[in-house]
C-alpha cells in the first residue's frame, strides 16, 4: 500500500427502486477513470462475497422487518471492512450504489422502524465514515414503478411494495437531504438520461476538478 497517497473519495447513489441509478453510476466511474483515478465500483446490499449472499436473501426471502434491517447492517459491516475502508485508505475512490441513507429511507421511512436504533448501528458499523458526496435520484414513485415494470424482470421483495411504501421512502430520503445539503445533492431523475448525466458530471467536476 502506498502510505503517502491521499485518502480516496466515497460517492454514493441513492433513490427509490427504478430511479435510474445504475446506468449513471457506470458513467461517473468512466469519467473518473478517464481522469486517471483508481475507482472501485460497488453496491449495497452486496459488494463482498458474503454481502452478495446476504443480498440474495434480503431481496428474495421473506423475513421479519428487524431481521431485514440487521442483515443490511451485517452486509455493510463486511463491505466497510473488506472493500470500502481498504480502498479509501489506499487512495482509491469508491462509487457505491446505496449505503446507510438507504437504511434510513427504506427501513425507517418505508418500514417504520425506530430511527434511534439505526443511529446506534451506524455509529457501531461505520463510525466517522460518511460518503463525501451522495447523489439522490428523486422522482415520483409512479414513474419509477413504470420503469421497473418496463424492465420485464421479476420484481424482488422491495420492488413488489406498493406506491405508499415508496412515497414514504422518497419523503425520508428528501428529509435526509434537506438536513445534509452539502453532502446530499438532489437530482431530478424524471428527465432524460443525457440531462441527468450532464448534471452529475458538472457536480463532480465542480466538487473536485474545478
Ligand atoms: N432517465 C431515464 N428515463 C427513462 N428511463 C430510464 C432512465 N434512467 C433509467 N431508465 C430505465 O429505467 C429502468 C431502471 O433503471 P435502473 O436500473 O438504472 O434504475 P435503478 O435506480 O438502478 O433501479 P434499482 O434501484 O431498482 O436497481 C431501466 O430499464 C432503465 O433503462
Ligand atoms: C442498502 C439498502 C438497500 N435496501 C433495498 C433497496 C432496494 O430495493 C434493494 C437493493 O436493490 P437495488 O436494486 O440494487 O437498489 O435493497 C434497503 O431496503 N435498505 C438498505 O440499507
Amino acid at each position: 500500500m502506498n502510505q503517502t497517497s491521499a485518502r480516496g473519495r466515497f460517492i454514493t447513489f441513492e433513490g427509490i427502486d427504478g430511479a435510474g441509478k445504475s446506468s449513471q453510476i457506470e458513467a461517473v466511474v468512466s469519467v473518473l477513470r478517464e481522469r486517471g483515478i483508481a475507482v472501485e465500483q460497488s453496491r449495497e446490499p452486496g459488494g463482498t462475497p458474503l454481502g452478495e449472499r446476504l443480498r440474495d436473501l434480503l431481496l428474495h426471502e421473506p423475513m421479519h422487518l428487524e431481521t431485514e434491517a440487521m442483515l443490511m447492517f451485517a452486509a455493510r459491516r463486511e463491505h466497510v471492512a473488506r472493500l470500502i475502508e481498504p480502498a479509501l485508505s489506499a487512495g482509491r475512490w469508491v462509487v457505491c450504489d446505496r449505503f446507510s441513507d438507504a437504511t434510513f429511507a427504506y427501513q425507517v421511512g418505508g418500514r417504520g422502524l425506530d430511527a434511534a436504533k439505526f443511529d446506534v448501528l451506524e455509529s457501531w458499523v461505520h463510525p466517522g465514515l460518511q460518503p463525501d458526496l451522495t447523489l439522490l435520484f428523486d422522482l415520483p414513485p409512479e414513474v419509477a414503478a413504470s420503469r421497473v415494470r418496463s424492465t420485464g424482470v421479476n420484481p424482488d421483495r422491495f420492488e413488489r411494495e406498493q406506491r405508499d411504501f415508496f412515497v414514504r421512502v422518497r419523503d425520508a430520503y428528501l428529509e435526509r437531504a434537506h438536513r445534509a445539503p452539502q453532502r446530499i445533492r438532489i437530482i431530478d431523475a424524471d428527465r432524460s438520461p443525457e440531462q441527468i448525466r450532464a448534471q452529475i458530471e458538472a457536480i463532480v467536476a465542480e466538487r473536485w476538478f474545478a
